[in-house]
């Protein structure tokens, strides 16, 4: 299954409810929280989130790209937030905050840089929804895919099979028509695409070409179907 979560860093914030609208046909919306001390960049918080909630149907997967979560993260545990994603390098107990998480009815992911390995990840595999695996190093969008990191999705698809659990692996990071299959081929199934969705006039198209790439037959989270999240357990 490939599912599109076009990341709103890349529209204009200027006129995002228009923006929000143009990408309906995805299976989620990815916001990007960047805090200016876990990554060089500063974008928005809760307050924004919770009014992007008001305004669109899709799935919220917010991707917290800021020190300290384990005293943050449950605030962005509000309707219409359907994950909330924590970086490994940032929290001190990703198990104890993912447990936080799920008892508040949000699904828990947690998120790994370039640089760290995912043997932690692995070990504990069954406490998270979803694990994201930068194909970037945070911070910025508009930046080139590494296939470095494919054998990271590898060895946890294979983990995930091993238990029998169904895991949504996400990638982030310079995802596009090319790149797509070499992630979907690793392992992942929830794609992030930022530059590649609202880089280009038509976003509806783009997210087509998209799932057309990794080889998905269209599976819109038409509005409406929100509830049943884009994340399976
Ligand atoms: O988390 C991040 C960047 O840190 C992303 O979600 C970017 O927004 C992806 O942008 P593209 O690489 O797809 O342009
Ligand atoms: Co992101």
């Amino acid at each position: 299954m490939v599912r599109i979560h076009p990341s709103i860093l890349s529209a204009d914030f200027v006129n995002l409810e228009r923006d929000l609208a143009r990408i309906a046909t995805a299976d989620g919306v990815h916001l990007d929280v960047m805090d200016a001390h876990f990554v060089p960049n500063l974008t928005f918080g809760l307050p924004m989130v919770q009014r992007i909630a008001e305004v669109t149907d899709l799935p919220i997967d917010v991707h917290l790209m800021i020190d300290d979560p384990d005293t943050w993260a449950l605030q962005y545990a509000i309707g219409g937030v359907d994950s909330v994603t924590f970086h490994a390098e940032a929290t001190r107990d990703a198990v104890a905050l993912a447990r936080e998480l799920r008892a508040r009815g949000t699904r828990a992911a947690i998120a790994v840089k370039p640089g760290t390995e995912v043997d932690l990840v692995a070990e504990h595999l069954r406490e998270f929804d979803m694990v994201l695996i930068m194909t970037v190093e945070p911070g910025f969008g508009g930046q080139s895919f590494m296939p470095g990191m494919m054998p990271k999705l590898e060895t946890l698809r294979a983990r995930a099979r091993d238990l029998g659990i169904d895991v949504a692996l996400q990638v982030d990071g310079g995802i596009t028509d090319d790149t797509l299959p070499i992630a979907a081929a690793a392992g992942a199934d929830v794609f992030v695409a930022g530059s590649a969705v609202y880089g280009h006039a038509d976003p509806a198209e783009r997210i087509a070409a998209l799932r057309a790439a990794g080889g998905g037959e269209a599976v819109a989270a038409a509005a409406g179907d929100a509830p049943a999240g884009s994340l399976e357990r």
